[in-house]
């Protein structure tokens, strides 16, 4: 089986706040055609410090589609058919811990996938696969992260739980308590099913949570709002841009797939009788399987 080919392509997958990133070099928009549907929006490819990047907007430009309706497939299918390796999503969250304090920025490391109401694989009838998800972010990109975000001297904690809720609308105080009783770190709405995608491509993921605010289940704030999200969603947005200039130069140089797994996730996951798997599907699946079904 070939490797997948390398060096490394950077992809980010901006979150509320976080529409575009300057400083590209050969800066360009491009409508990328995806199997699966349309991305989010046009995709901004360039290249910073050496690094070939490819930025998505998760909402759009303008921030038009919500989390239930975003196709997901079509994204990282998208980023994949650009040659992405590595994909660092950026996400607003709310905290569900007092130490957690707006403005904090979350190196996450496990995820509690509560949606209900999303396509959460590219596999399905007449290819059925099943990746392991124990570990579902990349360890040697959340190395990259961590140092990045020191070096530019964003308050961060390395590891942490987030809770993914369908939405729109906030939780409610009784679901806050219940994801604090779980032992949850912060909530959002978007990492799930991307992370779950991200690995049955192949592709390396790690996910910054940028805290924007307490859920409701805080004392002093009893209600989320959008207005009060928007106005740390900014600082935390300069602060995203920061971290994707201080995280390109560390992935400069890779020669090699990634020793967590991450570029192998195929390698044992389909159980398809080869007799029994539906050709249609895998033509779809030209761009995240064809390392193995090709
Ligand atoms: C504007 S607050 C709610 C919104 O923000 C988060 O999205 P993203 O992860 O893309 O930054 C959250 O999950 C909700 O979709
Ligand atoms: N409190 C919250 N709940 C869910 N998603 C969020 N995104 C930002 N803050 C959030």
């Amino acid at each position: 089986m070939a490797d997948p080919s390398f060096p490394p392509r950077l992809g980010i997958i901006g979150g509320s706040g976080v529409y575009d990133i300057d400083g590209l070099e050969d800066a360009t928009w491009q409508r990328v055609e995806s199997p699966f549907g349309e991305p989010s929006d046009e995709i901004l490819t360039g290249t910073y410090a050496g690094l070939p990047l490819a930025f998505l907007p998760r909402h759009g430009r303008g921030h038009v589609v919500p989390p239930s309706d975003l196709n997901f497939r079509a994204n990282i299918d998208a980023l994949k058919r650009l040659g992405v390796t590595e994909i660092l999503s950026v996400s607003a969250v709310g905290s569900l811990k007092e130490e957690l304090a707006p403005g904090t920025f979350v190196i996450v490391d496990q995820f509690i996938d509560r949606t209900f109401a999303r396509v959460k694989s590219f596999f399905g009838q007449g290819l059925v696969a099943h990746v392991g998800m124990a570990h579902p972010v990349c360890g040697r990109l959340g190395d990259a992260v961590d140092g990045a975000l020191a070096e530019i001297g964003v308050p961060h904690v390395r590891g942490g739980t987030y809770l993914v809720m369908e939405g729109p609308q906030f939780s409610t105080l009784a679901e806050s308590e219940l994801y604090r009783s779980w032992g949850c770190d912060v909530i959002g709405m978007t990492n799930m099913p991307e992370a779950k995608l991200a690995r049955e491509a192949e592709m390396c993921y790690a996910s910054v949570a940028m805290v924007t605010d307490y859920d409701c289940w805080h004392p002093d704030h009893d209600h989320v709002t959008v207005d009060a999200i928007v106005k740390v969603l900014l600082e935390n947005a300069d602060n995203a841009r920061a971290l994707v200039k201080a995280v390109a130069p560390r992935l400069i140089g890779r020669a090699e797939p990634c020793p967590k797994g991450c570029h192998r996730a195929l390698d044992a996951a389909i159980i398809t009788a080869p007799e029994k798997r539906d050709p249609a599907l895998i033509a779809r699946l030209d761009a995240v399987a064809g390392r193995v079904l090709g």
